[in-house]
């Protein structure tokens, strides 16, 4: 990256999700707009390169006489990322998948949730493990939304998912990070990338999970739900750059009392 004509600061590893090499961290959704049309237009301000859809929501085909997702977000342009939303069993979720498999020519890569019930729409982690395991023996590479417990996340990197994908707060509460203590603990442990799913609300908190050292951030309510979609859109991937730069920097250590930003000694009088 160049600052001036003259400073260059080290160039950043590149994101890397089953194989292939992405220049944005954020991932987004396609739920909740107003159209198809704004859609596609906040999609392209944000920047990203991953989008995912839920395949039990979105006609990617399924109904040939309904608008296709996929005439607006072109798998030519963007890696469409299939997900299990609304499946709260690992049956579900694991026929959801093979269908996406179907439908997308045989796309392997899917981003596995199974919910445990509507009110926080919380991951039932033993239903995800049940279906991780068998998705990973079937061949699937798997980016995993999970709960924020570091020993189930590292569970799921060990059986083979190939992203470990926390929520941030419950999906769509737009809370922002609850636990940054636990994802902290994530990251450190993790060997795949590790990305902030959900529960993110405005820019800051995208920004934090960044700081946090996570490799991206998925979201979806909190661009299609702001007044204007677009501008967030743009709004979330500066502040996901501006979260990375800083995790590259390193922040200063926080201190109980003030120190004067200008040294004493040495004074003039
Ligand atoms: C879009 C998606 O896959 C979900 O996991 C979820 O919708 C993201 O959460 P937010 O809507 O809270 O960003």
């Amino acid at each position: 990256m160049t600052v001036t004509s003259d400073i260059k600061l080290p160039e950043d590893k590149p994101l890397v999700i089953d194989g292939r090499v992405y220049s944005s961290r954020l991932l987004v959704g396609t739920g909740k707009y107003r159209d198809l049309m704004e859609t596609g237009h906040a999609i392209e301000a944000s920047g990203a390169e991953i989008v995912t859809v839920a395949v039990r929501r979105t006609n990617l085909g399924q109904n040939p006489d309904e608008p296709n997702l996929l005439d607006v977000i072109s798998p030519e342009r963007y890696t469409i990322l299939p997900n299990t939303a609304g499946c709260y069993t690992a049956k579900d979720a694991v026929r959801t998948c093979r269908l996406a498999r179907e439908l997308l020519d045989g796309h392997n890569l899917v981003k596995l949730e199974v919910l445990g019930e509507e009110k926080t729409l919380y991951p039932n982690m033993t239903e995800t493990l049940a279906a991780a395991e068998e998705l990973v023996n079937d061949g699937f590479k798997i980016m995993v939304y999970c709960s924020d417990d570091p020993l189930l996340a590292k569970r799921l990197e060990e059986m083979g998912c190939i992203a470990i994908m926390p929520l941030g707060a419950p999906i769509g509460s737009g809370l922002g990070i609850q636990n940054r203590y636990n994802i902290r603990l994530i990251v450190e442990n993790a060997t795949v990338p590790v990305l902030v799913d959900a529960g993110v609300g405005t820019a800051s908190d995208a920004t934090i999970a960044m700081e946090l050292g996570c490799d991206g951030v998925l979201m979806n309510t909190a661009i299609a739900q702001a007044q204007d979609p677009i501008r967030m859109a743009h709004a979330m991937r500066l502040a996901i750059e501006s979260g990375r730069e800083a995790y590259l920097a390193g922040r200063m250590p926080k201190k109980r009392y003030a120190s004067a930003s200008s040294p004493l000694d040495g004074t003039f009088f």
